[in-house]
C-alpha cells in the first residue's frame, strides 16, 4: 500500500486569494525566525529547509536527508520527515496571508527513505474554512514516479501577538556576531 489517505474537506471552504506581499512563483519564502528547526539558518541542529513559491497556492521544497536523521539504519527518522512536512505546509499557508499554526498532521510513509538521498516536497492550501486551513504535501524520490510520501495538515489560524504571549521571554536567540 502506498499513499493512501485523502483528506475530508468540509463543504463550506471559502473563496482564497493569494496574498500580495508573498514571494512570486519561484522566489524563495522568507524565512520566518533564524532559529526555527524547520527553516532557520541560526538553528545548531534543524532540517534548513529552502522553501520556494510556486503558482497560486502551492510551493515547493527540496532536502538533503542526511546523517543525523536516520531513524532505522540508513534511512530518515519518520519523525524528521513529519516535521519537514509540517515546516512545508505552514509555508504554504502563508501564501494566502494568514497567520497559522498546526493542529492535525496525518502522514502516510510509502517507502523507505534512503540517507544520501534528496527529497522533494510539493505542498498546496486545499482551502480555507472559518480559522482552518487545509494543506496536503507530498515527497518525491528520484527513481519513484509516486510519491514516496504524503501528509495532510490542518492548520488554525491565530492573532500571532496573543498566540505567543507568555513565551516569548523563553525564546532562544540567535548567535551575535
Ligand atoms: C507561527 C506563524 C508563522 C508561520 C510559520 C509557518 C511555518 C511553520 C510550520 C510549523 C508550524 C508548527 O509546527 S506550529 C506548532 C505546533 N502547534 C501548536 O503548538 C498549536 C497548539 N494548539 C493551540 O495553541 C490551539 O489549539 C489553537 C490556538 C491552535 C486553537 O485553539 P483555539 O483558539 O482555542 O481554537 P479552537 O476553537 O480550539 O479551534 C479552532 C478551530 O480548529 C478546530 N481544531 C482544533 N484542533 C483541531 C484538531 N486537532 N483537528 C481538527 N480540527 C481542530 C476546532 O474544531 C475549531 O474549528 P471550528 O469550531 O472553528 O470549526
Amino acid at each position: 500500500m502506498g499513499v493512501k489517505h485523502e483528506l475530508e474537506l468540509p463543504a463550506n471552504l471559502e473563496p482564497m486569494t493569494r496574498h500580495p506581499k508573498v514571494p512570486g512563483p519561484g522566489e524563495p519564502m522568507r524565512v520566518h525566525h533564524s532559529m526555527c528547526f524547520g527553516c532557520g539558518l541560526d538553528a545548531p541542529v534543524g532540517l534548513r529547509l529552502n522553501v520556494t513559491a510556486g503558482e497560486d497556492f502551492c510551493v515547493t521544497a527540496t532536502m538533503p536527508v542526511v546523517d543525523w536523521m536516520q531513524g532505522g539504519p540508513g534511512v530518515i527518522h519518520g519523525g524528521i520527515l513529519s516535521a519537514a512536512f509540517d515546516e512545508v505546509m505552514g509555508n504554504a499557508s502563508i501564501l494566502i496571508g494568514v497567520p497559522v499554526v498546526t493542529v492535525n498532521l496525518e502522514i502516510d510513509y510509502a517507502k523507505p527513505i534512503p540517507l544520501g538521498s534528496t527529497l522533494r516536497f510539493t505542498a498546496e492550501v486545499l482551502g480555507k474554512s472559518g480559522r482552518k486551513v487545509y494543506v496536503r504535501s507530498q515527497a518525491y524520490l528520484d527513481g519513484f514516479e509516486a510519491p514516496v510520501a504524503a501528509a495532510y495538515g490542518i492548520f488554525v489560524e491565530i492573532n500571532l501577538r496573543k498566540h505567543f504571549e507568555g513565551y516569548k521571554e523563553g525564546a532562544v536567540k540567535a548567535p551575535q556576531g
